[in-house]
């Protein structure tokens, strides 16, 4: 881990790397949300690739989806089974937001918006988040949100390796529906949704039900809805997922790591489905068991 948060700062300056040359690559190819000017100057540049093999270390993973999909529900519930940290990018910049660092009022603006922070802000705070997970003897993780260009999926490929991509699908006008619906608890962080998903059967795409998560007595009245939830910014946010992070699909692709999972209703029917393609039935198992 120690080389890789110290490998991803080096990777994003390192001008004569592979990963630079992808980003010279992508300079006519970027959307305007994104432009390789954003390419960081990160210290440790020159350091050494230094990759260790999956055997000598926990699973080093990617999970890909459209804002609201459940990358966040899903990847913290495999994190604690496989004991890695989850580490959601959106997470920390909304730290940062709550923050009063430099970057705060910057960000805020560009969040609420629903459009993508700039590389060097992002590869900043993963470093940092990577590199406190090191000091506390982390191994292995799961990132949810992050790549979200095929720059920063380039840069991440030049300093260590991805197992695997778990790519969570969903329709889109249900993702609207549950976006609308996601709160967060003032007091105690969790997620919970409001909205619950009926949906027929129609032009060959089977039905769907989602139960909503609904919060606890003591939560009810401390619920938020983020900023960057209301209807107009959600649908920013799956236009600039669909140009700038389907792309980034296409790049696992190609590596043939991609796992496509359709959702097929709320969490008591995706769970027990996600561990068996995962292969994981008999961890789960084992750790209920301990319990
Ligand atoms: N890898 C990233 N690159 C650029 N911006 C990011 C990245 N991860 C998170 N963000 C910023 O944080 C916001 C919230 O992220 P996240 O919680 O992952 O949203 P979502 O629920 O849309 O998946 C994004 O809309 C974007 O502004």
């Amino acid at each position: 881990m120690a080389a890789v948060q110290r490998l991803l700062r080096a990777a994003a300056s390192s001008s004569s790397s592979s990963v630079a040359a992808g980003r010279r690559r992508m300079a006519t190819s970027l959307a305007p949300e994104q432009t390789p000017a954003a390419a960081p100057a990160f210290p440790f540049a020159g350091a050494e690739r230094r990759r260790r093999p999956a055997h000598e270390r926990n699973v080093q993973w990617v999970f890909l989806g459209c804002p609201g999909v459940g990358k966040g529900t899903y990847a913290s519930r495999l994190s604690r089974l496989l004991g890695v940290p989850h580490i959601a990018t959106g997470d920390l910049v909304r730290d940062e937001l709550a923050s009063t660092g430099p970057d705060a009022v910057q960000l805020k603006e560009i969040v609420n918006q629903g459009k993508l922070v700039s590389d060097e802000i992002i590869i900043n705070l993963l470093s940092k988040r990577l590199k406190k997970g090191e000091e506390k003897g982390e191994s292995g993780f799961i990132l949810d949100g992050f790549p979200r260009t095929v720059n920063q999926a380039e840069i991440l490929d030049g300093v260590t390796d991805i197992d695997m991509v778990v790519n969570l699908k969903l329709r889109e006008d249900i993702i609207v529906q549950k976006c609308l619906g996601r709160r967060i608890c003032s007091q105690c962080g969790k997620n919970f949704n409001l909205a619950c998903i009926d949906v027929k059967a129609e032009n060959g795409l089977p039905p769907i039900y989602m139960s909503p998560l609904l919060p606890p007595n003591n939560c009810m009245s401390k619920l938020l809805t983020r900023d960057d939830d209301t209807e107009e910014v959600v649908r920013n946010r799956l236009r600039i997922y669909n140009k700038m992070s389907q792309p980034v699909e296409d790049f696992y692709q190609k590596q043939g790591k991609v796992l496509e999972f359709d959702l097929p209703g709320g969490i008591p029917e995706s769970w027990p489905k996600l561990l068996d393609v995962l292969n994981l039935e008999d961890q789960q198992e084992m750790k209920l068991a301990a319990a």
